[in-house]
């Protein structure tokens, strides 16, 4: 039976979605991180015989993320990844390196208060659709993502033997706008009006559900464009969930959240002028 060396090695949890939330009377502040450790040193006997009494686990690497967010702050993006590199160096033995990279998500003010927005990754849209009846003008925004702090609940719904979700009176509402907007016969450009008032909306809504704030974005625009007859949005619910970190003896005041990319809730629907006669043929094509 031949042997084989046991070449470089490392391990680690990879992409730890950390939102932070900071609260202040003049407005919050917001740092979105996506957190990726890798840690070496005399960790053979785990590959080789199954051995862990030097392994640190993923899991514990992730929760360190999470606690140092709370009882340290996050600064910048070097600081809070040499923390915890030295960290995980410095506490266990049997590590001698660590890889600590971070991703920072840059998100702008909306409102000034509560109110993000993400940058980059918005696309504009239009889709034209003529035939010798007539000429269909159908304008869009996709990946406009947007988050407020608070100022959002979920409560009073169905309870069934598979309910395990706990009502909120607060919680963070996120999605990645996807809209699109059908005009009457004229051809117009209201695309930044359009948009403002998507952005007006979501900001303004208290929300009790991403429904009723779907409901507002939608009605929002038929507001502030004559020339839009129906609004169609897809409102991916991207969900961040408060970590719980009584374990570690810290408290989470709303401040630490565990941003996660899917499953996700997918709210849809339209909203069209009452007087509307749909014409559906830009819709289904
Ligand atoms: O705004 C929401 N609408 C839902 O339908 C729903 N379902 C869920 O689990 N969370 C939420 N949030």
């Amino acid at each position: 039976m031949p042997t084989f060396a046991l070449g470089h090695n490392q391990y680690g949890k990879a992409e730890t979605r950390i939102v932070r939330v900071t609260r202040g009377p003049g407005g919050d502040g917001l740092t979105d991180l996506n957190v990726s450790v890798a840690l070496r040193g005399d960790l053979a006997a785990s590959h080789l015989t199954g051995d862990n009494s030097a392994v640190l686990p993923t899991d514990t690497q992730k929760n360190t993320v999470y606690a140092f967010a709370r009882e340290h702050g996050i600064d910048d993006i070097e600081s809070f990844a040499t923390r915890l590199a030295r960290h995980f160096v410095g506490s266990q033995p049997s590590i001698h390196g660590a890889r600590v990279t971070v991703e920072q998500y840059p998100w702008q003010p909306v409102d000034g208060a509560h109110t993000f927005r993400r940058d980059g990754g918005e696309v504009r849209t239009a889709t034209v659709h003529h035939d010798a009846a007539r000429t269909q003008v159908v304008s869009g925004i996709t990946g406009l993502v947007l988050l407020k702090t608070t100022d959002s609940e979920f409560h009073g719904f169905v309870k069934d033997a598979y309910t395990t979700l706990p009502e909120t009176r607060d919680r963070i509402l996120a999605t990645s706008v996807n809209a699109t907007w059908r005009h009457d016969g004229a051809v117009r450009d209201d695309y930044a009006t359009a948009r403002a008032a998507l952005l007006d909306a979501f900001a303004g809504t208290y929300s009790l559900a991403l429904q009723q704030t779907l409901y507002a974005m939608g009605a929002a625009v038929l507001a502030a464009c004559p020339g839009v007859v129906e609004v169609k949005l897809s409102l991916p619910n991207r969900h961040h969930f408060l970590v719980d970190l009584a374990p570690f003896g810290l408290d989470n005041p709303n401040e630490v959240y565990y941003a996660a990319d899917r499953p996700y809730g997918l709210i849809e629907g339209t909203v069209r002028r009452d007087d509307d006669v749909a014409e559906e043929v830009v819709w289904s094509f």
